[in-house]
């Protein structure tokens, strides 16, 4: 059995998931963490974030771990997790999550992990897994999130909507929702309120 979970940053994806998956005694997954890892590697390197060629030879020894507690991303043995949720991260991620080729090293990883799982990101419920049983397709106003963001990142609210909106634009070719995915509007729910919603509809 596998549930998507897709929807724009600061949704409540990540939370979401990890409740459903939580309650459900499975894994979750989160995409969005392996395009953080390749953006995050390549800016290391000082890597031309929007050359494929450049960036995958780095990535031969990324992994992801799926776990119900949380998603680990390691290179070899270099756990990178804390490192992925960064404003310097933010500003590249979409110029990578853009290239063909990272996107089918991505999808590769994913498909590869067993069922049970949560799978969460932006496309999970159109293009990696499109025939799961269960999709669910997360929204929120620009404002909303940012104030979501805003507890989390210490930063000026205004700006951080300005660059939701913006990465928002940027991932639209990839976050559209899948046609029999429930959109569920996140804003006048408390995040326990979105996860039961959810495991309501799984029963
Ligand atoms: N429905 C909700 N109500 C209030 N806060 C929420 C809700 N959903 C998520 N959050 C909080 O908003 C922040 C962003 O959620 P996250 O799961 O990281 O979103 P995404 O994975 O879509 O970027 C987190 O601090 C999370 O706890
Ligand atoms: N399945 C996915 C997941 C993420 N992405 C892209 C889009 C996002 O800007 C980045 C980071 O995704 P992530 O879910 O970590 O970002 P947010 O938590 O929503 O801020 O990767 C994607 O293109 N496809």
């Amino acid at each position: 059995m596998i549930v998507t979970i897709d929807g724009v940053a600061a949704s409540g994806k990540s939370s979401v998931s990890s409740g459903v998956a939580q309650a459900l005694g499975v894994p979750y997954v989160s995409s969005g963490l392996l395009y953080r890892a390749v953006t995050l590697l390549g800016l290391n390197a000082g890597a031309d974030l929007a050359d494929p060629s450049a960036l995958l030879p780095l990535l031969s020894a990324v992994r992801l771990e799926p776990l119900a507690s949380g998603n680990r991303v390691w290179n070899a043995d270099h756990d990178l997790t804390a490192d992925l949720h960064s404003t310097r991260v933010d500003g590249g991620v979409s110029t990578v999550a853009a290239l063909p080729e990272i996107r089918e090293w991505v999808d590769a990883q994913l498909r590869a992990l067993p069922a049970p799982l949560v799978a969460e990101g932006r496309d999970m419920g159109t293009n990696v897994f499109p025939h799961a049983p269960h999709k669910f397709y997360l929204t929120a106003s620009p404002r909303v999130r940012a104030e979501r963001r805003a507890r989390e990142r210490p930063e000026d609210i205004p700006a951080i909507e300005a660059a939701l909106t913006e990465r928002d634009r940027q991932d639209t070719t990839q976050s559209a929702p899948a046609p029999d995915a429930r959109i569920i509007d996140t804003g006048p729910l408390t995040l326990q309120g979105v996860i039961d919603t959810i495991l309501n509809d799984l029963r």
